[in-house]
């Protein structure tokens, strides 16, 4: 027939169809194939229940700050929705009741981890806590984790927060040279987190912020933050890849064999020490050394537990601390509230303690409002689901990956009125600590979304309260903060794939009055074995 066709009319026509027609049907059957390949799969359960509706095409990967087409797609799709990246579902929780009911209510269903190829096979290899499935491995290594995170635990490490607060206010007063000099705080906030974290891990702490061990495990930090991001490596979700030489790749296992290397060499030093009959302080470390037989540990899960707790403890807090530095001189009338608290209720003579925290609610709101406006994880961790499941109507396949929306449920406007200012006043009244705080029954009432939610939600979000705390309360007492003539600190903008810390900036710290002096200097540094 088309013979016919081309048979009966001009030549010319003819001859140009001939010429043509193979790149055009060509390009058709390409664009053809292409879409089948990008449109999202329309899946149905057996009673016919949708998954939750969503943009219409898959997406190999979505790089730089992702939250922001994740917030354009809850005001499109609604307080639920799901997007595909590659062959991998993804349903995006933009609502807290609906955070409530699935992490929460359901924990036992949405608990679990997806393979992330990079993240959770390559770097952690199932391990860390934070990577493995829900499972009786996860359990057994939280329960261990959380005998150095539990409340009394963490108690009994208010000495130790005081010293490292300290020292952080001591060693930005003198790098600061008393306010003479702008300074870049992303180092000192970067000491101040890992030793907390060392302390707590191996006992130990690191005495500049120029130590090797310090910039070693900075660099560790940033490189794991760097490739772990949610929806950042294509490898991730197109598996031909990760059967390639990449440099994703090569990044990854680089990166798994640094982390054993260095915690690993912690350990073994921990190790020797305990065999030595050593007074080694009680640490993680210590208690994965003594529990490793009866646990059943491999020395991989005892590496990456210590691992993870550091690298998830050190570049989140000390993040929050940067954020919190980076806010202050846009905002003169916070700190001036913050100041005229602190005088009239801790006085000039002496500066603040943990247990003025109950009477300190400007500072406890400023904490909050900072992990409100600059979340370390605006996709928190994502959980995963083990098996298929119905929700409102919607059809929730297993091993669907929860995504908890926290850049949207941070800037929902009716719970956070005016909800791109930075305002602690909103926080006023809100007696409770982030761990009170999401055990409340009414999920619209909790104070942020910041440390996740349900069976997975941070183990260490207490420690984390208490050091931001007292660091924040110290550093206002201490400082009144201003920008660089000239340099405006951005707040827009970031670094990091899954944490996120300020690009960096240099901030001037001028001390408030003259018995700042006197008391930050008045401690001193002290050496405890770097293990
Ligand atoms: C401001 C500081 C911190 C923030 C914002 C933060 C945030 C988070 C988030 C969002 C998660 C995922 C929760 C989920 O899956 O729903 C998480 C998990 C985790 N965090 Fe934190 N965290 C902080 C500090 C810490 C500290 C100080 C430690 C250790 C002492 C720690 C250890 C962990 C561990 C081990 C997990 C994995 C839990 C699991 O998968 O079961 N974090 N954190």
């Amino acid at each position: 027939m088309s013979e016919l066709i081309l048979h009966n009319i001009g030549p010319f026509i003819r001859d140009s169809l001939l010429i043509y027609s193979t790149p055009f049907v060509a390009a058709i059957v390409a664009i053809g194939l292409l879409w089948l390949l990008i449109q999202r799969p329309n899946l149905v359960d057996k009673e016919g229940n949708p998954t939750p509706p969503g943009p219409p095409i898959r997406f190999p990967f979505l790089r730089r700050y992702p939250e922001r087409p994740l917030f354009r797609w809850a005001k499109q799709y609604g307080p639920i929705y799901s997007v595909w990246m590659g062959t991998q579902i993804f349903v995006v929780i933009n609502d807290a009741q609906m955070a409530r009911d699935l992490l929460v209510t359901n924990g036992a269903n949405f608990s679990s981890r997806w393979s992330y190829f990079v993240k959770n096979q390559t770097i952690l290899n199932g391990g860390g806590i934070t990577a493995t499935r829900y499972n009786d491995t996860w359990r057994k290594h939280r329960r261990i984790g959380m005998w150095l995170l539990n409340s009394k635990a963490v108690r009994s490490y208010a000495e130790m927060i005081d010293y490292e607060t300290h020292i952080l206010a001591r060693a930005l007063y003198e790098s600061s040279k008393g306010g003479q000099v702008a300074i870049d705080p992303a180092p000192h906030a970067g000491r101040f987190a890992l030793n907390t974290m060392l302390s707590l891990t191996f006992g130990s702490r690191t005495v500049t912020a120029s130590d090797p061990l310090v910039l070693e495990a900075l660099r560790i930090n940033i490189e794991f933050m760097r490739l772990t991001g949610p929806w950042t490596n294509m490898i991730d979700f197109v598996k031909i890849l990760q059967w390639l030489p990449t440099t994703t790749r090569y990044r990854a296992r680089k990166l798994h064999f640094d982390v054993i290397a260095i915690y690993g060499a912690m350990m073994l030093r921990t190790k020797a020490r305990m065999d030595a009959g050593d007074d080694v302080p009680d640490c993680l470390a210590k208690t994965l050394i003594e529990c490793q037989e009866t646990e059943q540990l491999s020395w991989e899960d005892m590496c990456f537990i210590v691992g993870a707790f550091t690298i998830g403890g050190v570049h989140s807090t000390s993040g929050v601390i940067e954020w919190f530095i980076a806010l202050m001189p846009s905002n003169p009338s916070v700190q001036a509230k913050a100041h005229k608290e602190l005088d009239s209720i801790v006085g000039t003579l002496g500066w603040p303690k943990a247990d003025d925290e109950t009477k300190l609610p400007y500072i406890r709101a400023i904490v909050k409002e900072v992990l409100r406006m600059h979340s370390p994880f605006w996709m928190g961790t994502p959980h995963c689901s083990d098996e298929d499941f119905v929700y409102k109507g919607y059809y929730i396949p297993k091993n669907s990956v929860m995504i908890l929306n926290v850049y949207a449920l941070h800037h929902n406007e009716e719970r956070y009125p005016d909800c791109w200012t930075f305002n602690p006043d909103r926080y006023l009244g809100d007696t409770l600590s982030a761990t009170e705080s999401a055990k409340q029954p009414n999920a619209l009432e909790r104070d942020h979304w910041a440390f996740g939610a349900g069976r997975r939600i941070c183990p260490g979000m207490e420690m984390a309260d208490n050091e931001l705390f007292l660091a924040l309360a110290r550093l206002l007492w201490s400082f009144t903060f201003h920008e660089v003539p000239g340099e405006t600190i951005c707040l827009d903008e970031y670094e990091g794939l899954s944490g996120r810390t300020p690009f960096p900036f240099k901030v001037v710290l001028k001390p408030r009055h003259e018995n700042v002096r006197d008391i930050v200097i008045e401690k001193k540094e002290v050496v405890k074995h770097v293990v």
